[in-house]
């Protein structure tokens, strides 16, 4: 694995231990540890090391003075047995702040032994060839998980549904490569070419199908990942930020009977039906000659442009501007129905007051995110990082099939640029640069 060149140590790597579980009072709490110093530690602190992968009752006591820190479970998991792949243990204790301290401090006292950096176990296990690069960002996803939805994308991803995907169309145009290679080596023999090249292309044409198709599925998995983006748009007091406020279920957003209220973007985070939306109010749009509310009225805009939907929020029925970006969806909501009965043709009738219509909206939102995340299930592009390398192994391999009658170095080149793209995909090269941003936005411990 090429990952292990990473590491690029000489010597053995510090063992390193955290706190895995969060902090605050607890009824419990998890220390974990990995690195060669773990049996010695283990020794030191139990005063045995346990048997392999089994919760044994310890007594952890504190090397320096022998006096015991707290009754608990130990568990051993020898390498490479274990997730970094090096010897690895948990202390599962109580969760009182003392008895962390404690422990922190005795593991503190061990040569070679030190707090672990964020996202460091798992850059470990990358780095030992236990997870890839996608598995990696998976588990990432999967601790920040607020929804069912983003949860079930992350374990499958973690469960390597991206990675056994691109590790089998690699392998396929390595076999291709491998046929290029034996032409090239039997130049002289010219009857090798005309049937080498024609399994060429049954090797190349369904890869480039199975990609074609996960790109085609849109941005269903970012989709999931990030949320649904809903801008709540309209004319200054319209009840936009009521609607932002009924529909989080708290006063997020200042409401007032003056116009001109709301002037920042003010974003919601909200779980509707197992999907991830984030729910922006905006300022009300009218021409103003106040220079900070024309501010607010222009973030509106940006806001409304990198929408997946907007929400045209108007209490007389008036419909949306002209000037809305065109390719983002639009309802039109006609708000405060409870004061004339709201029945605009093609506007929903809404009323944040007393609460009309807004299960029926809130449905409809579920119902864009389902539609909006496609055949989710099965769809394995979660970020722009993912959908990039897909392109480019795409276009690499119509490049190849393209010239496929071609000379011999001209297909090898676009081969190889299209199993790199699959290469930097699952971490195999070019992970430097992604590295650093996915293992910074891990928490302690993990
Ligand atoms: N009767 C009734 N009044 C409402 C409803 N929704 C909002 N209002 C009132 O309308 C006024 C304006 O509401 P806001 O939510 O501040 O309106 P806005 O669109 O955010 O206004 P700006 O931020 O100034 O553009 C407030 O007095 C609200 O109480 C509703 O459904 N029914
Ligand atoms: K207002
Ligand atoms: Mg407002």
């Amino acid at each position: 694995m090429r990952g292990l060149e990473l590491s690029g140590a000489t010597s053995a790597p510090e063992t390193i231990y955290a706190l895995a579980s969060g902090t605050g009072r607890a009824a419990l709490a998890v220390l974990r540890l990995s690195g060669a110093g773990v049996p010695k530690i283990l020794a030191a602190i139990v005063g045995k090391v346990p048997p392999a992968r089994k919760a044994s009752l310890a007594t952890f006591a504190d090397p320096a003075s022998g006096e015991p820190i707290d009754r608990g479970l130990c568990l051993y998991f020898p390498a490479p047995a274990s997730f970094t792949g090096e010897d690895c243990a948990e202390f599962h204790v109580h969760g009182g702040p003392a008895v962390i301290a404690a422990l922190l401090a005795a593991l503190a006292n061990f040569p070679k032994t030190r707090p672990a950096e964020a996202g460091e176990f798992a850059r470990r296990a990358f780095e030992n060839g236990k997870l890839d690069l996608t598995e990696v960002e998976g588990l990432a996803d999967l601790i920040d998980a607020e929804t069912e939805m983003q949860r079930r994308q992350a374990l499958r991803q973690t469960r390597g549904a991206l990675r056994h995907k691109a590790e089998s169309w690699r392998s396929k145009l390595l076999e291709a490569a491998a046929l290029l290679e034996a032409e090239i080596d039997f130049a002289d023999e010219a009857d090798v070419a005309p049937l080498a090249r024609e399994a060429l292309a049954g090797l190349l044409a369904p890869v480039r199908e199975d990609l074609v198709a996960a790109l085609a599925q849109g941005r269903a998995g970012e989709i999931i990942r990030e949320g649904v983006t809903v801008v709540i748009a309209g004319p200054p007091n319209a009840g936009k930020s009521t609607l932002l406020n009924a529909l989080a279920r708290r006063e997020a957003a200042i409401v007032s009977p003056l116009p001109g209220t709301t002037r920042d973007a003010i974003e919601v985070h909200l779980d509707i039906g197992g999907f991830a939306f984030v729910l922006i109010d905006t300022a009300g749009l009218r021409e103003t000659a106040d220079p900070i509310e024309r501010i607010g009225v222009a973030r509106a805009r940006a806001r409304a442009e990198a929408a997946d939907l907007i929400l045209w929020l108007s209490e007389t029925g008036a419909p949306p501007p002209a000037d809305l970006p065109v390719e983002v969806p639009v309802w039109a909501l006609h708000s405060k129905s409870d004061l004339d009965g709201g029945a605009t043709p093609g506007f929903l009738a809404i009323s944040a007051e007393t609460g009309a219509n807004l299960g029926l909206l809130t449905e409809k939102l579920a119902g864009f995110a389902r539609a909006a995340a496609g055949e989710a299930e099965s769809g394995v592009i979660t970020r722009e990082r993912h959908r990039r390398a897909f392109l480019a192994a795409a276009t690499a391999l119509d490049r190849t099939l393209a010239g496929i009658g071609g000379p011999v170095e001209l297909l090898s080149e676009d081969l190889r640029a299209a199993i790199e793209a699959l290469e930097s995909l699952i971490g195999r090269i070019d992970v430097e640069d992604v590295l650093g941003e996915i293992f910074a936005r891990f928490c302690i411990g993990k």
